[in-house]
């Protein structure tokens, strides 16, 4: 369904923090941006939301290029992101929030979508008069993809879905991602996690410096001497 050709982008003219990149999610159900810190990964990710200061290249969903769209509309046609620091609204509580996620939705198919992602996340069921930002930082992730879900995406694009998190909040997120992809969703996930990254995925882009090093197959990379060395730290 996306497809991200050539793309290079910025944040000041001439300057660019991607440079290249391509993927094609229609290969794959999980697709994962890895590389370390500074990387451009999150930089291509908004990049492919339309909220990179420039950027040239094609961004392509559904056969319809997108990257001349403002933000908005390409959030419209199906492209959600679950950013880095979660971003839900802290003073609204756990179903304004979703309810927000649902803006536009008629009542009975809002209502719909809040069950489902109360029988999703149980946790947020029981929370659901909390205010969002007094939750741990794992209730606030499931409330961000949660909250991203209730649009029915066609594209979700996590950013660092367990950074900051405890390991057992972590193992839940990993775990949640499959199945997602089993209700139709794709998924794009950028980690740090190299060796967590490639576990969960089908298919992976390595970046390094804005541009990619190495791409394939997850299996495959996992395998590949200078992913193991570089990033998993084995021989
Ligand atoms: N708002 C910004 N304005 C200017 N430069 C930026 C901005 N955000 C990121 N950069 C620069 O773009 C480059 C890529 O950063 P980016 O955040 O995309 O990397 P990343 O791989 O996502 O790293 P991290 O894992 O630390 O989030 C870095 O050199 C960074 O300093």
């Amino acid at each position: 369904m996306l497809k991200v050709s050539n793309f290079r982008g910025g944040y000041r003219k001439g300057v660019a923090v991607v440079d290249g990149l391509q993927i094609d999610l229609r290969q794959s159900a999980v697709t994962s941006i890895l590389g370390s810190n500074g990387a451009g990964k999150t930089s291509f990710l908004r990049g492919i939301c339309g909220l990179l200061p420039w950027c040239t290249g094609e961004v392509v969903l559904n056969g319809e290029r997108v990257d001349r769209l403002a933000p908005h509309d390409i959030a419209r046609l199906g492209v959600r992101m679950v950013s880095e620091g979660r971003g839900t609204f802290p003073t609204l509580t756990v179903e304004e929030n979703l309810k927000v996620g649902g803006y536009g939705l008629s009542a009975a198919v809002l209502a719909t979508r809040l069950e489902r992602e109360f029988n999703r996340f149980p946790r947020l069921r029981e929370r659901r008069g909390q205010i969002a930002g007094m939750m741990s930082g794992g209730e606030q992730q499931m409330l961000a993809i949660a909250r991203a879900m209730m649009s029915d995406p066609r594209v979700l694009i996590l950013d660092e879905p367990s950074q900051g998190l405890a390991p057992i909040i972590v193992d839940q997120i990993f775990e949640l991602i499959p199945r997602l992809t089993r209700e139709g969703v794709q998924v794009l996930l950028v980690e740090q996690d190299v060796g967590r990254g490639l576990e969960v995925s089908e298919q992976a882009v390595v970046i390094e410096k804005g541009r990619a090093t190495l791409s394939g197959p997850s299996r495959e990379l996992l395998a590949d001497p200078r992913v193991r060395e570089s990033f998993l730290g084995l021989s």
